[in-house]
């Protein structure tokens, strides 16, 4: 589904790199998360792989016919007067749907009866809900989330998480996630890319784990 080969990149165009050499193939119908820590270029990773940057060096190759995205939680103006219908319609409008149900659309993610309500009014979680709603329109064959979990509660968290690993196993969606939340993410993901001082590599969740409890001396409950 994607092919990323001998990536680099950096802000500046030049040596020192965010990403070095970068290599990474996602099979089609597989789960990946992206993991790492904070400003190691995870976001970065994704903004390149949806052409919103370009490489100074590598390729990447993208068999998506339509890839659907759900951009880290943006600061929200509360006070811009659009409600969760019109940000479903003008999607659909953008999309060229011709017709869109949006009982079918909202309740994907649990939000059919919100879409009347102002954007503005809802909770950090709530917005986000509806917006992987929204990327889910369209029926993308790859799904790419930065931290799609952010302020939302446990309960909303494990909706998404079991809808997503659902479309990922019975519609064969691609799934491609930044994540911080390993306790959901490290349940239905079909494997970690762990992005590291500029190198990434592909391990399982649970060696992840092993190495994170050996690195930090911590514990990680899954
Ligand atoms: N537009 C930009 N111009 C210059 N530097 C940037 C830009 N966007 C991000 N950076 C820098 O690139 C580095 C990587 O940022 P990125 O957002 O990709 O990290 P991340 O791994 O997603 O972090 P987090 O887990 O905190 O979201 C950071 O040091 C960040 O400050």
């Amino acid at each position: 589904m994607l092919d990323i080969e001998n990536l680099y990149f950096s802000y500046t165009g030049r040596e020192p790199w965010l990403l070095e050499d970068i290599s990474l193939h996602v099979p089609k119908g597989s789960y990946i998360s992206i993991v790492g820590n904070n400003g190691s270029g995870k976001s970065t990773l994704l903004k390149l792989i949806l052409h919103f940057l370009a490489p100074v060096k590598g390729t990447i190759r993208c068999e998506a016919s339509r890839i659907g995205y759900v951009p880290q939680m943006p600061s929200r103006d509360h006070a811009f007067p659009i409600t969760v219908a019109e940000v479903i319609h003008s999607y659909g409008k953008l999309l060229h749907l011709k017709s869109i149900s949006l009982k079918d659309v909202l309740s994907v993610t649990g939000m059919e009866d919100y879409r009347g309500e102002l954007m503005g009014n809802l909770s950090g979680g709530q917005h986000q809900k509806v917006l992987i709603a929204r990327a889910l329109m369209g029926s993308p064959d790859l799904l790419i989330l930065d931290e799609p979990s952010t302020g939302v509660d446990l309960a909303s968290q494990r909706e998404i998480y079991g809808e997503l690993s659902r479309l990922n196993r019975e519609k064969g969606l691609t799934v491609l996630a930044v994540e911080h939340n390993m306790e959901e993410a490290g349940q239905v993901s079909s494997g970690l890319y762990h992005v590291d001082g500029g190198k990434g590599h592909l391990c399982s969740v649970s060696h992840y784990i092993e190495e994170y409890i050996k690195k930090e001396g911590g514990h990680v409950q899954l």
